[in-house]
């Protein structure tokens, strides 16, 4: 216990959790007991660290424990702190996809399979939404180029989307086109159905407000802003329609905790290689990616001058996964 001034804050309890997916993608969660603090509220499976316990070991004894389940691989997802009223928390939050057994409420509480996009409709701890996010978020994120036509457009993103792109932020043509038209060829295309489209700012000429409400014409539409939104954004937050994923490109710590506090769905942090765009001393490397983006507590993805292959290596640095433009679009 440290005491400061007239106030006493209870040390900071470190606490591991995990998204575990079955092999049809569904996301398992389980329901607090009601005398326990956050009781009632659908949790991550996991539970705090033991003294002198890392959060990998943590995790796998409180599967074992509380799910019968025995993890076989795990990598890291999310990193949240998190002050509520009565304590603090840090939660270290993993993907777990191998294990074995067949998870159930060891210790009598209720578990559910739900898929990703069904999370959002189940009550969790104020902490757990970025973790809700950084659940139905993919790995790769595609950003379109400008296009010369539209057809050309449209091809390249049915192209992407049949070799397994699920999230795109989609960049207006070169040439003058209005959105709605784009918008009509993409929604009569069944494929894109299962895939998120997050319409760049610029097609509603920086009006936050047709921006936002275009968002909110779809479950799988959402909007994606420049850095120069971000103080606007924090103060339309409530604005926010619910299940709307709203995204913006920052390029350092400030912008990346403003997006964080504007409760965005995801950021993109750039540059972090070489780009024709930028000078040597303006990239931010590996480590400086990962300075930022680790105690972001919104998932981020890594983007400037990488392409699909840099996935697991974004992932090691504290990133969502990876965004690129050029090596699909070229
Ligand atoms: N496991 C888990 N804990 C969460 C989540 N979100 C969230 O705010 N928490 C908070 C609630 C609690 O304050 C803390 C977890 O503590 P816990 O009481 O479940 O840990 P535990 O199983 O080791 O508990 P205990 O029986 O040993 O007291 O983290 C979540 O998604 N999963």
């Amino acid at each position: 216990m440290q005491i400061t001034g007239a106030k006493v804050l209870a040390s900071v309890i470190h606490v591991a959790a995990a998204v575990i997916r079955d092999s049809h993608g569904r996301i398992l969660i389980a329901k607090r007991p009601a005398h326990v603090h956050m009781g009632n509220l659908w949790e991550f499976p996991g539970g705090k660290l033991e003294a002198g316990e890392s959060a990998r070991d943590a995790l796998v004894r409180e599967l074992r424990e509380e799910l019968d389940i025995e993890v076989t691989d795990a990598e890291p997802l999310i990193q949240i702190h998190h002050d509520y009223t009565d304590k603090s928390v840090r939660l270290d939050v993993w993907t777990v996809s191998e294990f074995t057994g067949n998870a159930s409420g060891r210790e009598g509480q209720e578990v559910r399979w739900v898929a990703a996009a069904e999370l959002i409709n189940y009550s969790f701890p104020a902490a757990n939404y970025p973790i809700v996010n950084a659940a139905m978020l993919p790995d790769q994120c595609f950003i379109t180029g400008g296009g010369n036509s539209v057809d050309e457009y449209i091809a390249r993103i049915v192209r992407a989307s049949e070799l397994g792109a699920k999230l795109f932020i989609l960049r207006p043509l070169a040439v003058s086109c209005r959105v709605e038209l784009i918008q009509q060829r993409l929604d009569e295309l069944e494929i894109l159905d299962s895939v998120h489209l997050q319409w760049h700012s610029d097609w509603f000429e920086g009006d936050l407000e047709s921006a936002l409400a275009f968002a909110g014409r779809k479950p799988h539409y959402g909007v994606h802003f420049q850095a120069a939104f971000l103080s606007s954004l924090l103060n339309a937050k409530a604005e926010f329609q619910k299940g709307s994923w709203i995204s913006a490109s920052c390029h350092g710590s400030d912008e990346v905790q403003m997006a964080a506090r504007s409760g965005l769905t995801f950021a993109l942090l750039s540059p972090v290689k070489a780009t024709k765009e930028y000078l040597p001393e303006q990239l931010l490397g590996w480590s400086g990616f990962t300075q930022i983006a680790e105690p972001a507590g919104l998932p981020v993805y890594a983007l400037g001058g990488l392409t699909a292959s840099d996935t697991a290596r974004a992932k090691r640095g504290g990133a969502q996964g990876v965004a690129f433009v050029k090596h699909w679009w070229a």
